[in-house]
């Protein structure tokens, strides 16, 4: 676990801040890229994805994943929440490991995550570094329950 510096947090809140009110775009674009991912939900597994996103339930959901990351971004910004983050970041991968979530597909996620926010923010190579970093940390404590 690599603390990121202040310059580092501050480019991960940025870019977050510009696309964290895309909430269906973001859980469509991950849907869309992964379709095993989009499977392992009851509600939309076997749906055609054009058809339910619009739909309220793929709206809560899409904005309960938004309003996590934003939490973790909020708890990153200083390290005296480093045991908050770790417990909220271990019981969330036990839920997740109990629906049958694989690390592979953490990894996908990450992929069309990344893919998502490097083409809608003001991107560059320092924070594509502050955010791997980030992401490292919170995979790093997930993957020790999945
Ligand atoms: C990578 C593959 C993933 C799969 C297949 C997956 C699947 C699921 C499923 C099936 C649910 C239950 C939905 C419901 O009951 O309506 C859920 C809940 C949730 N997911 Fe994921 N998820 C994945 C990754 C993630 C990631 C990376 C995040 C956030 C960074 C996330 C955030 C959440 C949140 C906040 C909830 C609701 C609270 C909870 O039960 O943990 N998920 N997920």
């Amino acid at each position: 676990y690599t603390p990121l510096s202040s310059d580092q947090y501050s480019l991960v809140k940025s870019t977050w801040d510009q696309v964290s009110h895309n909430e269906v775009d973001i859980l469509y674009a991950i849907f869309k890229a992964y379709p095993d991912i989009q499977a392992k939900f009851p509600q939309f597994n076997g749906k055609d994805l054009d058809s339910v996103k619009g739909t309220p339930d793929f709206a809560l959901h899409a904005t309960r994943i938004v309003s996590f990351i934003g939490e973790l971004v909020t708890l990153t910004s200083s390290e005296a929440n480093a045991p908050a983050v770790q417990s909220t970041v271990e019981a969330f991968a036990v839920r997740h490991h109990n629906r049958g979530v694989t690390k592979d597909q953490f990894n996908e996620f990450r992929t069309a995550f990344f893919s998502y926010i490097s083409s809608h923010s003001t991107w560059g190579d320092n924070a594509a570094a502050a955010w791997n970093q980030a992401i490292d940390n919170i995979y790093g404590i997930a993957f020790t329950k999945l």
